[in-house]
């Protein structure tokens, strides 16, 4: 008999949750036993704003838990770590995760990990349920970062009082699925919750980030094109939503 290949055996490799994915809205499944989203926050945690070459973090005082996102489709407190965005080379990509085959211009990730059940973000990068990501798509108008002070790879630049609600739609229903990292190390230690809503960016403000360099000082500025990782397969796993 020889050996039979069962669909399981494909996904016996274990990069099975991979991010980001393509969410088909008509095949998210309800569950009326999520909640909404409880997202506490404290301007006076954010700290600066760094060019790390690929991308620029606005980073947050994370050695309490002053910042925080609870309920949702989550079972402990998570405590907020930086936010960053994903962006194109032009307006007709740039977001990470797609919605029925639409992709959009930018995406935000708002990084938060669980300080109820781990000491630290890297601890917490090592678990399933270790950190916990808001994904926006196409973002609002009412991002007005100023990344002049950016334009060098390593550069940073203090970023403090900054209201992360000026960063979040109104509404916020979401998808949520267990997903991963995806940059290196690409860890599956996400649960994803991808709002349902959001409004346009500027292509003023996507024109920003592309003038953003990922070269340093004395080199040939080189901007940073695009930051977006390709749609991954789904596999066994169910998109979860927070309205019928
Ligand atoms: N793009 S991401 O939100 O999955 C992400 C967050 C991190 F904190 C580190 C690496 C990542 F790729
Ligand atoms: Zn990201």
């Amino acid at each position: 008999m020889g050996a039979t290949v069962s669909q399981d055996d494909n996904d016996s490799d274990c990069h099975t949750h991979q991010s980001p994915i393509n969410i088909w809205t008509k095949m998210a499944l309800y569950d009326p036993f999520l909640k909404p989203l409880k997202i506490q926050y404290d301007p006076t945690t954010s700290r600066k704003i760094v060019n790390l070459g690929h991308c620029f973090n606005v980073e947050f005082d994370d050695t309490s838990d002053m910042s925080v996102l609870s309920d949702g489709p989550l079972n402990s407190r998570y405590r907020l770590r930086q936010f960053h965005f994903h962006w194109g080379s032009s307006d007709k990509d740039g977001s990470e995760h797609v919605i029925d085959g639409n992709v959009y211009p930018a995406e935000l990730h708002i990084v938060y990990w669980n300080s109820q059940k781990y000491e630290s973000f890297e601890e917490a990068a090592k678990h399933p349920d270790g950190l916990a990501v808001i994904g926006v798509l196409k973002l609002t108008n009412r991002i007005t970062l100023n990344l002049v002070s950016l334009l060098i790879q390593g550069k940073e630049h203090s970023f403090t009082k900054y209201n992360l609600a000026r960063l979040l739609p109104n509404d916020l229903d979401y998808w949520t699925y267990h997903g991963s990292l995806t940059t290196e190390p690409y860890f599956e230690c996400v649960t994803w919750i991808v709002l349902q809503r959001a409004i346009p960016i500027s292509s003023a403000q996507l024109t920003r980030f592309r003038g953003l360099l990922c070269t340093s000082e004395y080199e040939k500025p080189v901007p940073i094109m695009e930051n977006h990782r390709p749609v991954q397969l789904l596999h066994d796993r169910v998109v979860r939503s927070s309205r019928l």
